[in-house]
């Protein structure tokens, strides 16, 4: 066998490894199923040897009424406790099924929510969320085929292959087992090979809907750039590899199906032949002839599921294999081990002489060396790209860092517990994202235990209650697809009401004003300065206004400290601080431009 069915077999072996524990939990009714399913399938084989018996019976006249009423009686039981059986069993795995599906998938999910920053903004959501997806449904269809097809069959090829061992000449059993082993290579052999196209038409299928979901979720880009149509072929390039890879594995599906339909159809008439030979021997009993059909018509259903089985079964594999890669993605900022928590003595941040880079090549920032008094704000200014986000990011360990030390209370990040550090840390950030549920869940989700009259209170801190009031529908408002239906500064404000919240003890505000106008700023920065009283706070602005009253201000070029001082220090010492705000000022001081004569003409008749 070549080497991708090997790896893929020991693929299917790990997916099992890892499905059996969750499902071995349930060990008692697992075992119960399968007594059931053992007594299904006796009472399955039992119904045509009470046929055969039935017919050998009236074949020999004459013949009392009696027997052939009791066995009628016995089919008809048995023909009844087969179905039960088969629902008791249903049953009784039902809850095995759904809850090992929901164990495994919520699993994952948590993964992902732990997996770092950098794997998400690498990856694209809407493929994770399928494989996601397709995953979850794969794990029960999975279960089901093995529990309620795979097992069954296997049992009762056994089964009547031993009755036919035990009863008649071996012909009728080397005639079965050929016939099945056939059946079983050509099955594997095509459907390893007809997996490729599966596999080609989910990754199109992946990245069609990955495609989808960005497309739309950019609608309002795409509009500025009037790129509709750009979109559709983008799309469409997708579409049409899916279409391919469909079309090829469809085509070589038939195919599958008829070499199928012709080893099942020699082997039946082999043996049909064999046992016509038999009667007219008189070796076989007219019942006996009956009871080969039987068997053999019976053989046949399950024969011509194994195919769709053992390619659904491949297909659910390989989409397992894609949620467990999810799985498997490494953790990149882990806890140590034990994790203590952080704990606050006033709220003391340290960087200590940090180097970062996001990708081994660009240096971010070089040799960055800080304190934060506890209760003390900084700022941090500079050009469009400096670095001042990666510093935050670094403070919310979303990474960490390559060289240097960041800590809190003297506690270095990298040794307390990520879900400690987080609960102290509060960050206004620069793009406000939010759930496209209500405003109530939106302020909420900053301590979801909040009373509303809490959630209506730093409402009112972050200057939001009003708007919030003068809609119909207040509070219960929704928000829209990642708040789309917000504004800019009514989604920081939001933002803000909901990390006032949490109330943590350190505070990041990652340009929280800036999509605000000049007069709602003045007002909100007031509240933000309330808010900060009293917490550690980072401020990253670019209106140098906003931070004149900052404990220290740090300017930074291209990941370097190149000030530090007070606002006044810092325009007394006549550097790049007061060079950048003599910029700002004269910018807010230039009155906004006279419209050009020209254009308000050109509306004149
Ligand atoms: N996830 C990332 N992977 C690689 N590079 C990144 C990543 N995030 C940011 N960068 C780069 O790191 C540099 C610093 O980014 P950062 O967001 O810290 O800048 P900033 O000073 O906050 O800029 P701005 O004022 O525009 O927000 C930029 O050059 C940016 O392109």
């Amino acid at each position: 066998m070549s080497a991708t069915a090997n790896a893929s077999n020991a693929g299917t072996i790990a997916i099992f490894r890892r499905l059996l524990p969750t499902v071995w939990f349930y060990r008692w009714r697992v075992l119960l199923g399968l007594s059931l399913l053992v007594g299904t399938k006796l009472a399955t084989i039992g119904v045509p040897l009470l046929l055969k018996q039935l017919i050998d019976t009236l074949d020999h006249k004459p013949t009392p009424l009696t027997v052939p009423a009791l066995l009628l009686m016995a089919y008809g039981a048995l023909r009844l406790s087969t179905s039960v059986l088969q629902e008791l069993r249903g049953i009784v795995f039902a809850r095995v099924l759904a809850r090992t599906s929901r164990e495994i998938t919520l699993r994952v999910f948590s993964h992902l929510h732990a997996l770092s920053l950098r794997f998400h903004l690498d990856r694209r959501t809407g493929g994770i969320t399928r494989d996601l997806e397709r995953g979850m449904s794969s794990i029960s269809e999975l279960l089901d085929t093995m529990l309620y097809l795979v097992l069954p069959t296997v049992l009762e090829v056994v089964l009547i292959s031993a009755i036919l061992i035990g009863r008649y000449d071996t012909s009728f059993a080397v005639i079965t087992l050929g016939t099945l082993v056939a059946y079983v290579a050509f099955t594997v052999h095509m459907t390893e090979w007809r997996l490729r196209y599966y596999r080609a038409m989910n990754e199109a299928n992946t990245e069609a809907n990955a495609n989808s979901v960005d497309s739309l979720l950019n609608y309002e880009t795409v509009k500025y750039f009037n790129n509709e149509r750009y979109e559709a072929q983008r799309f469409d390039s997708s579409l049409r590899e899916l279409e391919e890879a469909a079309v090829k594995s469809l085509k070589t599906l038939s195919l599958l199906g008829i070499g199928q339909a012709a080893i099942v159809a020699i082997g039946l008439t082999l043996l049909v032949w064999r046992a016509t030979e038999g009667v007219i021997a008189g070796r076989m009993t007219l019942g006996d002839l009956v009871l080969v059909n039987a068997f053999l018509i019976q053989l046949a259903a399950p024969l011509s599921y194994l195919g769709m089985i053992y390619r659904e079964t491949k297909q659910t594999l390989s989409n397992l294999e894609r949620m467990f890669v999810l799985l498997d993605e490494p953790i990149e900022v882990r806890d140590p081990v034990p994790a203590p928590e952080l704990v606050i003595r006033g709220g003391e941040v340290k960087f200590e002489r940090v180097w970062f880079s996001y990708d081994g090549k660009r240096q971010v920032l070089r040799d960055v060396d800080f304190v934060i008094a506890p209760g003390k704000t900084l700022a941090v200014v500079g050009t469009t790209g400096a670095g001042k986000s990666t510093l935050a990011r670094l403070l919310y360990r979303y990474y960490d860092v390559d060289a240097g030390r960041v800590s809190i209370d003297g506690q270095d990040l990298r040794e307390v517990g990520q879900d400690s550090l987080r609960t102290q840390i509060g960050v206004v950030p620069q793009d406000t994202v939010l759930f496209n549920d209500s405003l109530y869940y939106n302020i909420a989700y900053g301590r979801p235990s909040a009373s509303r009259e809490e959630v209506v209170a730093v409402a009112r801190a972050a200057h939001v209650h009003d708007f919030i009031e003068s809609l119909p529908q207040g509070y219960d408002t929704n928000v829209g697809e990642r708040g789309l239906k917000l504004s800019g500064g009514e989604k920081q404000r939001i933002a803000i009401a909901r990390t006032l919240l949490k109330d943590p003890a350190i505070l990041i505000f990652d340009e929280a004003t800036s999509a605000l106008d000049t007069q709602t700023e003045s007002g909100i920065q007031l509240e933000l300065r309330n808010a900060a009283r009293g917490h550690t706070t980072l401020v990253i602005a670019h209106r140098l206004s906003t931070v004149i009253d900052a404990d220290e201000i740090l300017v930074l070029d291209h990941g370097r400290i190149v000030e530090r001082g007070t606002h006044t220090a810092l325009l007394a010492a006549r550097g790049r601080y007061a060079m950048l705000w003599t910029m700002q000022q004269r910018q807010d001081d230039t009155p906004a431009p006279q419209s050009h004569p020209n254009r308000s003409e050109k509306g004149q008749p």
